[in-house]
């Protein structure tokens, strides 16, 4: 992976929250171009509640998130759909278009008001359709697709938006596992290849250990961050779910049910 040393993301001293109730605080953590993070952590945690507060559709309670180095209060709505893209799990009302089409709405920031696309915008979602194997797809209504097909076209709409930071909320729920790993490795190759800083909430802690750049652990303390073997050889997997139930392997980086 070829790094620059420019942070995408800067959080300090975090916290989130619905109005009086605080779900996470003292979150902190920084992302570089290229890096594929995942946020993971027990049912409830505030996986979610921060990937909401991080793509600015809840405001935060306290702290910092800097994006490419401005406060994220600070930017318009325009100004951030160039910089920002977010991937939710249910996105049921652009289900009627075709994938062609769905893709095509991630030009919107850059379009005109007639929605006219330019050159640059065709090549961009042709390569959004190549590097998500979607070009056979791409006539087919959205509604037609299953939950892989879906899920990839929504990241590659995300690709699309041509944004350095993609936010995304459990991008494998309901797949299995030869699709879980495909469509994490196509954001890994995104992240990688073309500089993008993927952050993502998941409950398939074992995949991300092995695809992740960074990792982020929501543990209602202290929210450990770093470099998968790092927080392995520091022992913060082992502390993620009570131990008479399942314990963490080092040596395999995976979860043993206790019998
Ligand atoms: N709109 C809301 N108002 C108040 N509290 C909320 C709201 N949405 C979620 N919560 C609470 O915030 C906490 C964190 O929820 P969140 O959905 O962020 O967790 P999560 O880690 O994503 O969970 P899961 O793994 O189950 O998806 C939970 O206790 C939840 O009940």
């Amino acid at each position: 992976m070829v790094k620059t040393e420019k942070n995408i993301l800067s959080i300090a001293d975090l916290s989130i929250g619905y109005g009086s109730k605080t779900i996470a605080q003292n979150i902190n953590f920084d992302l570089e171009a290229g890096m594929l993070c995942g946020i993971v952590g027990i049912n409830g945690i505030g996986k979610s509640t921060l990937l909401r507060t991080l793509g600015g559709f809840q405001a935060k309670l306290s702290g910092t998130i800097l994006l490419n180095d401005e406060p994220l209060e600070k930017y318009t709505s325009t100004a951030l759909s160039k910089e920002l893209s977010v991937v939710l799990t249910e996105q049921p009302a652009s289900k009627n278009l075709t994938v062609q089409e769905l893709i095509a709405l991630g030009r919107q920031p850059y379009t005109n008001w007639l929605g006219t696309l330019t050159q640059e915008d065709k090549q961009q979602i042709q390569t959004s359709l190549d590097s998500f194997l979607l070009n056979d797809l791409r006539n087919n209504k959205c509604h037609e697709l299953s939950d892989g097909q879906l899920q990839r076209v929504l990241v590659a709409r995300a690709m699309a938006q041509d944004t350095s930071l993609i936010l995304l909320d459990e991008p494998t729920t309901h797949l299995d596992l030869y699709h879980k790993v495909q469509i994490l490795k196509m954001l890994q190759a995104l992240a990688h290849d073309k500089q993008k800083t993927i952050l993502f909430t998941t409950h398939e802690i074992e995949l991300a250990i092995q695809l992740c750049d960074r990792i982020l652990i929501l543990d209602g303390k202290n929210h450990p961050f770093g470099d998968p073997c790092q927080l392995i050889e520091e022992k913060h997997f082992d502390k993620l779910f009570p131990s008479e139930m399942v314990q963490f392997d080092a040596k395999t980086g995976s979860f043993k049910v206790n019998k």
